[in-house]
């Protein structure tokens, strides 16, 4: 039996997809002629974006909605803008996430990275399920190898990524995924080469916990830096393969991409 979900005439919403990664998760899916909308809180980049991607994969077939992940009126518009322009929603991927360890900035990455994808999260269980009108779908959130592997560099980062990851796992075994055939995977990269990565590596000292930026180089080197497009050859096949479900996917430079699930022990 074919257990291959064609792309396809689908329809995706890919947060934080003016740049970076979600940028190439976008163009890996019009690629493969989904239809994409891009939502992101950076307007001027979302519209070049958007104008960028119009003008190699078809007007018809991309829209950028100005969305800070932060509201919820924001991202409910989203939805509701990607469903009336393109007909309905198949494919979620929440990406748009933040890195900062200040006492300035922690808790807008408590914010953005936790609250904001779990809004995301609830939002993509809504509008896909028959229940409201959806058809099924697959959401995708994205975590990153540090929600796994401890880092004294970025406990507040990390600790979001783990939560991700988390209530990624508690969604898969609900009732609502199994009724509406929603399969949820997350994926957990290494570093990949983005501005956000971009800026850590050029010793953005916001990013990290005491600014050791000789650790941080180290660390960089130690593991490699994917590109985007590795991260999104991941991503497409998460999406297209359907037996994929409730599984984290690791992807890093050196070991490739490793799926996996965590043990759930019986008690
Ligand atoms: N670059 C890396 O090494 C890794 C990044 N990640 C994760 O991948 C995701 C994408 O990261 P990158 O592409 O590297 O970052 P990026 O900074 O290059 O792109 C993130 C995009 O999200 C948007 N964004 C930020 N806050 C937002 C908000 N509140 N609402 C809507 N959009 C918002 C930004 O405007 C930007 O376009 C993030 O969740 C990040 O934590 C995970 C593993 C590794
Ligand atoms: C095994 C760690 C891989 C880290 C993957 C990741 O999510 C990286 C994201 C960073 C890119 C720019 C940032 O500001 C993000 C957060 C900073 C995390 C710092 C991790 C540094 C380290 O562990 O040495």
């Amino acid at each position: 039996m074919d257990r291959r979900m064609h792309l396809v005439g689908k329809v995706a919403l890919v947060t934080g997809g003016a740049s970076g990664m979600g940028c190439g998760f976008a163009e890996a899916l019009l690629k493969a002629a989904a239809k994409v909308c891009i939502a992101d809180i950076n307007v001027e980049t979302g519209v070049a974006t958007e104008s960028d991607l119009r003008q190699q994969y078809g007007h018809e077939n991309v829209m950028f909605s100005k969305c800070n992940i932060t509201s919820a009126t924001e991202f409910e518009a989203v939805f509701k803008r990607t469903k009336e322009a393109f007909g309905g929603i198949d494919i979620v991927v929440n990406n748009a996430g933040i890195g900062g360890e200040t006492d300035e900035n922690w808790e807008q990455t408590v914010d953005v990275n936790m609250k904001g994808t779990l809004r995301g999260l609830r939002l993509a269980m809504y509008y896909l399920s028959v229940e409201h009108g959806g058809r099924g779908g697959c959401i995708v959130n994205v975590a990153s190898m540090t929600g796994l592997n401890p880092n004294p560099l970025s406990p507040v980062y990390g600790c979001t990524k783990a939560g991700i990851i988390h209530a990624t796992r508690c969604y898969v075994v609900s009732e609502a995924a199994k009724k509406s055939n929603i399969r949820l995977n997350v994926l957990c990269p290494a570093f990949v080469d983005t501005p956000m990565f971009r800026r850590l590596a050029a010793g953005d000292a916001t990013q990290t916990i005491g600014g050791d930026q000789t650790a941080v180089t180290a660390f960089i080197e130690r593991i490699g830096v994917l590109s985007t497009e590795e991260v999104s050859v991941a991503l497409i096949d998460i999406l297209t393969d359907e037996t994929r479900n409730g599984l984290i996917l690791r992807c890093a430079k050196k070991t490739g991409n490793v799926y996996s699930t965590l043990t759930v022990q019986d008690v």
